[in-house]
């Protein structure tokens, strides 16, 4: 058998090396894929002893036994990279690759270096030499106390813990992989910490010559790059471009860094202009437009991936940049999507993530910032999952190593090494508000909840007898759970109601329900559904529908809703919900305690944030919104008038939005006015007020309603706050995703 494996292994890789595969029409997915499956058949078939996937126990590693490892060569699916280093970078994305559907867009194959086929024995020496050489770099790890000087045209002197971070950057810089994850808090100044870097390292430029040829190990085989350039890409949110910008005029001194904003229809598209500025700024969106993912190239026959058409197109793929800095770098936490395979084509020398919530749900969010920075081998995502993110003791360790050697995280309340805080920051009050529902609220409430219940029921049913696989969705809060609901058989069209789509889409419901009962009348916002991780089809959309009688022209006093009469009134927005009233008494309080202090008040809802806007104005409240209809400029304008005295006593902000980036520091009260699954959004939403620049005492009020929905969602936002800790603070411990119980238990049955 072993003989045969490795045979039909060999075999497989010759045949694939003499023919073209991108000629044919799915430029060979689907040959690759049968490849793979068949290689993996076979692998199991040679009866090799796994070694220690599980990793319960520190036992010693099996001898090497798997089929398709006989000789020493690798096997390579094309002939390897000719400027492939040594250790842990050169083998970069491209070390030990097998298929990677997640990370790749469904079927890609990644190309070159020792593969899985090369046997358990092979992927495990990488894997232990990968780590060993992460415990010999942390050994020139600069202390804790260690400082770099500001670099000469900083105009702005850097705060301690800046200096720290500068000291901690440059050693990354000279590390393997070049680059890593600054993750401090928000509003510690991470911007400018990194236009530090970039300062030091021009002026350092001359030396760094010397090192040219180190940058080409990092280019891959099929990389037509034309220009190399000292410059940094800066990739951002559409919003925070004007505030890079801003920040390196209002830091640097006058003409010593060149920035160019890749924005907008006139942007200048030639790579050779582009490649001789210090800093280009552009954002996820554009990126994600210019460059095509495989997934995209895969329907246009005859293109070839990598080189050619995309890269004649964009000139961001015709430069290797100095550094590439993804800032809010969580946007791309999801390896799926087309943003996060987008900037994982680039090429640079040095990479960096710039986040301060690396982890807002699961482990695969780091997942996604390691295979962004081509930590290799864990950029692999089935080693990833079966060595690192498997639950177990070892697995645990080694993400502990990673975080060490790759991530660099300081909170706003930890103290330096002198005992002072790091940024003087006024204090930080949560103040969280648990209120009643109305009688009428209540009644409508029980209403949904009844319907929501029975729908979560009849899937359970469903599921008994096989469930359906469309309801599924990649960035679904609940993917676990749509993932057990989904089974092999078409559910029945009795049953298509309740997908986990529409279960989820009924608690979003039941939230909304919470807030004003207005919300229900309107037909869900595919951008705010998109921030829920879910996209629902027509069908979907007419099935939540709840208060669909509302469509009628003709206007009637009552409203039927699940058989049951309400009064059409209670659904009006000028009405004012429990929320709205409690906002409202405590917006008056902080009127009349000072003019000067301002508030922030965020939904996830425009729609919520509508409702709030017309009560303002009955009470007199001025105010100014943020939301996805608002432009980059516009945005920094009505942030600079709330910041000044003359500005608004209240700014709407959306948490998809307004959440990342913004510095609302005129504000003082911040007011979270509905609950989401991922704490984290509520967390970025929260610092716009609290950061550096804040001279008055901030406080954070939460509304919760009681007996409802919203007091679970309460309890598994600790679980993925938990969660984030554990990994951050490098104790290795995981917890795992959501599950049909938390389903359950949301649902209260
Ligand atoms: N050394 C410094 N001296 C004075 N002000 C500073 C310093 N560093 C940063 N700031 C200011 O602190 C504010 C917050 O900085 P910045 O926006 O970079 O935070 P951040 O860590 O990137 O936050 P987020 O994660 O929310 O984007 C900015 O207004 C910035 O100008």
């Amino acid at each position: 058998l072993e003989a045969g494996g490795h045979l039909t292994g060999s075999v497989f890789q010759s045949t694939l090396r003499s023919v073209d595969i991108q000629a044919l029409p799915d430029k060979g997915q689907k040959l690759l894929q049968q490849i793979q499956e068949l290689e993996e058949a076979l692998g199991a078939l040679a009866l090799t002893a796994e070694p220690d996937t599980n990793e319960k126990s520190n036992a010693p590693v099996p001898q090497q036994r798997h089929s398709t490892k006989s000789t020493t060569e690798p096997p390579h699916l094309v002939p390897p990279r000719p400027l492939q280093g040594q250790g842990l970078q050169p083998l970069g994305s491209q070390g030990l690759k097998a298929a990677c559907p997640v990370a790749a867009g469904g079927s890609s194959w990644c190309y070159g270096g020792p593969t899985k086929q090369d046997g358990p024995h092979a992927m495990w020496e990488i894997i232990s030499k990968a780590i060993d050489e992460l415990h010999a770099s942390l050994e020139s790890r600069p202390g804790e106390t260690a400082v770099a000087e500001d670099p000469a045209g900083l105009k702005l002197p850097l705060l301690l813990h800046q200096k720290q971070a500068l000291a901690w950057l440059l050693w990354r810089e000279s590390q393997k992989p070049h680059g890593g994850i600054l993750a401090d808090d928000m509003g510690l100044g991470k911007t400018l910490t990194m236009i530090a870097l970039i300062l030091t390292q021009k002026n350092q430029e001359k030396n760094k010559q010397e090192d040219k040829n180190t940058a080409l190990t990092w280019l891959s085989r099929d990389d037509s790059c034309e220009f190399t350039s000292h410059g940094t890409l800066i990739i951002c949110p559409a919003s925070l471009i004007h505030h890079w910008k801003n920040e390196v005029m209002k830091c640097v001194s006058h003409n010593t860094l060149r920035v160019y904003l890749y924005h907008g229809p006139n942007r200048d598209q030639r790579a050779k202009a582009l490649s001789t500025y210090d800093v280009v700024i552009t954002t996820y969106n554009l990126l994600a437009k210019e460059i095509p993912t495989q997934k995209e190239e895969g329907v246009v026959p005859g293109a070839n991936p990598g080189v050619g058409k995309d890269s004649a197109k964009t000139p961001l793929l015709r430069i290797v940049w100095a550094r590439i800095i993804l800032d809010e770098a969580h946007c791309v936490r999801n390896p799926r999507v087309q943003t996060s395979m987008a900037v994982c084509r680039l090429q640079a020398q040095a990479r960096w993530a710039v986040t301060g919530t690396p982890i807002q749900n699961t482990l695969l969010d780091m997942y996604s910032l390691l295979k962004f920075l081509r930590c290799s081998p864990f950029d692999d995502f089935r080693l990833w999952k079966s060595q690192v993110d498997n639950g177990s003791k070892k697995g645990g360790e080694r993400l502990s190593i990673l975080t060490k050697s790759l991530l660099l995280r300081r909170t706003k309340d930890q103290l330096d090494s002198t005992g002072q805080p790091l940024v003087m920051l006024p204090q930080r009050k949560f103040q969280v508000h648990h209120l009643k529902l109305s009688e009428d609220e209540e009644n409508v409430y029980s209403v949904l909840l009844a319907r929501s219940r029975s729908a979560l029921r009849s899937y359970l049913k469903g599921r008994e007898g096989g469930g359906s696989q469309s309801g599924r969705s990649p960035d679904n809060p609940f993917s676990k759970v749509a993932q057990e609901f989904a089974g092999p058989r078409m559910v029945a069209d009795s049953q298509r109601s309740s997908t986990p789509h529409v279960l989820l889409t009924q608690l979003l419901r039941l939230r909304q329900c919470c807030c004003h009962l207005s919300l229900l009348k309107s037909a869900l916002d595919p951008a705010e559904l998109k921030s829920e991780g879910l996209a629902l089809s027509l069908e979907e959309q007419l099935s939540v529908m709840t208060l669909s009688e509302l469509c009628d022209t003709e206007p009637s006093p009552l409203i039927s809703l699940n058989g049951e009469q309400f009064k059409a009134e209670l659904f009006e927005n000028t009405r004012a919900s429990s929320k709205i009233s409690s906002l409202l008494v405590e917006l008056e309080a902080i009127r009349g305690n000072s003019a000067s202090q301002k508030s922030v008040v965020v939904s996830q809802w425009t729609s919520m944030l509508q409702v709030v806007a017309g009560h303002l104005r009955k009470h007199g409240l001025t105010y100014a919104t943020i939301d996805g209809s608002v432009s980059p400029k516009q945005r920094m304008d009505l942030v600079e008038a709330f910041n000044s005295s003359r500005g608004p006593q209240v700014m709407l902000i959306s948490l998809s939005a307004g959440g990342v980036g913004l510095n609302l520091t005129g504000g003082n009260h911040l007011f979270l006015l509905d609950m989401h699954w991922n704490p984290s959004l509520e967390d970025q939403a929260c610092d716009r007020i609290y950061r550096v620049g804040q001279q008055k005492d901030v406080v954070v009020h939460k509304f919760i309603c009681e007996g409802t929905v919203e007091e679970k969602i309460l309890h598994l936002q600790e679980k993925k706050k938990t969660l984030a800790k554990q990994v951050l603070s490098g104790s290795g411990k995981t917890v795992k995703k959501l599950t049909l119980a938390d389903l359950k238990v949301l649902f209260g049955i």
